[in-house]
Formats: structure tokens, sequence, C-alpha cells
């Protein structure tokens, strides 16, 4: 039986989706800072969050009870333009958001299982279960660092897995990448996944279809709570 269940929110352009994926999260964190004081948001990086992150960081939240953190971190420094944490820097901790606190999982270390390590002794403090987290994906059908050629796939999508953050050493990733483990992100109070093109949507609806099990579908069903997609050409 197939529990990959989620919800498309189709929207006619970017910008609309952008607005209205804001505006849901906004409305997490808010629910979150009323009944437990702070709110836990983990963000994806390359390249469609842009705009999201613009409106995001316009919505006037009490953005010093929020904390920011990274679904997956390319192993760079945050002025390399292929950094996660350089993105939400310039896009999202801006405006309202401004105010939030920043969890980056970069920091130098003499290899990525020492930083892997000592990223999850640091996350250890923060306020789990995720309240938001929205994801990205690949045409390849990879979500987080989940690609489907990592060495260590069965770890990162290991349910019952207790590690916050894992390294990933995969060739088609460009280089060595940290990600958090799909047990904390499927524990998340609300899933979304942001995809925009034609070519998005064909790989999602590839991966949801018969065949090889790509990442994205292997978190979709282990969430137990329908997955919002959000989707523009
Ligand atoms: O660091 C990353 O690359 C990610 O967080 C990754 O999972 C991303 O969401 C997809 O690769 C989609 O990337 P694009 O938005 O650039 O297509």
């Amino acid at each position: 039986m197939s529990g990959a269940a989620y919800a498309w929110n189709g929207f006619a352009d970017r910008q609309q989706l952008a607005a209205a994926l804001a505006g849901n999260v906004a409305a997490r964190l808010t629910k979150a800072i009323a009944e437990r004081g702070t709110a836990l948001l983990a963000v994806s990086g390359g390249t469609t969050p842009a705009k999201f992150f613009a409106a995001l960081s316009s919505i006037p939240i009490a953005w010093d009870k929020v904390t920011v953190t990274l679904v997956d971190e390319r192993f760079v420094p945050p002025t390399s333009p292929r950094s996660n944490a350089g993105l939400v820097a310039a896009k999202l901790l801006q405006s309202k958001a401004a105010a939030a606190r920043f969890v980056p999982l970069y920091h130098e270390a003499a290899s990525i299982e020492a930083a892997a390590a000592s990223d999850s002794e640091a996350l250890q403090s923060l306020a789990w279960p995720l309240d938001v987290v929205v994801l990205g994906m690949g045409a390849d059908g990879h979500t987080a660092s989940f690609f489907p050629d990592a060495g260590n796939l069965a770890e990162l999508l290991d349910p019952s897995s207790q590690r916050i953050v894992v390294p990933v050493h995969a060739p088609s990733a460009g280089e060595p990448r940290l990600t958090l483990s799909m047990a904390r992100i499927v524990a998340a109070g609300f899933i979304a996944l942001h995809i925009e093109g034609e070519d998005k949507r064909t790989a999602f609806d590839g991966a949801m279809g018969a065949g090889v099990k790509k990442p994205i579908r292997e978190v979709l069903e282990a969430a137990p709570i329908p997955v919002e997609v959000f989707w523009a050409p």
C-alpha cells in the first residue's frame, strides 16, 4: 500500500506561489509561537526559494522568537555562491525576519563527518520537532541531500534514526553535503515541497509513479501528515 499522501497547490505564476507559501509558513510559525513560545523553521537552498524568502522576510511576525536552520547545506563557506546559508542571509534574514536567529550547518571542520557530528551536538538544543520544513526537489527526485547515488542513502532515510545532521557523499551532488536526517524532516508539524517549472512537475509525477522509489517518494511515504506541494509553471 502506498502511503504517499500529498496535497497539490498549483499557482498561475511563481510570485503568487511565493506569496501564498510565505503566508502559510508565517501562519504556522505564529501558531507555534502562541502555543510554545518559540518556532523552529528549516528551509532548503538551491535556486527556487529566493522569491519565497523575500516574501516571508517582509511578513511581520515575532521573528525574535523564530529559529531558522537549513534542511541541507553544501560543504562550502557562506561566501561561496553555492552556500545555502549565504542565500538565507541575503534573501530571508532581511527586513522583518532580520530579527530571527539563524543556526547554520556549515562551519570549518577537518572533515564533513566532523562537521556533522558537531552540528548534531549544536542542533540538539533546538526546540524539536520542527514546526515547519520547506523542501525542494531536483529533477533526479532528490530532496534535502538525499541524492539517489548517496553511498549512505539507507542511513539518511532511516525512519527511526536518532541522528540530526548526517554527512553525504554523492557523485551527483557536486560537493559533500550536510543534511538533516529524514526522521527529523518528517516529524515536522507542516511539510511543504516547493517546486517550479514543467520539468519538476514531470519529475514529481514520475517519482510518484511505479518503478524505482525516488528519495522524494520515500519522504512522502514516511511523513505521517500529507505533504503540501506548492507548484507554479
Ligand atoms: O542545497 C540544495 O541543493 C538543496 O537544498 C536541494 O535539495 C534543493 O532543494 C534541490 O536541489 C532543488 O534545487 P533548485 O531549487 O536549485 O532546483
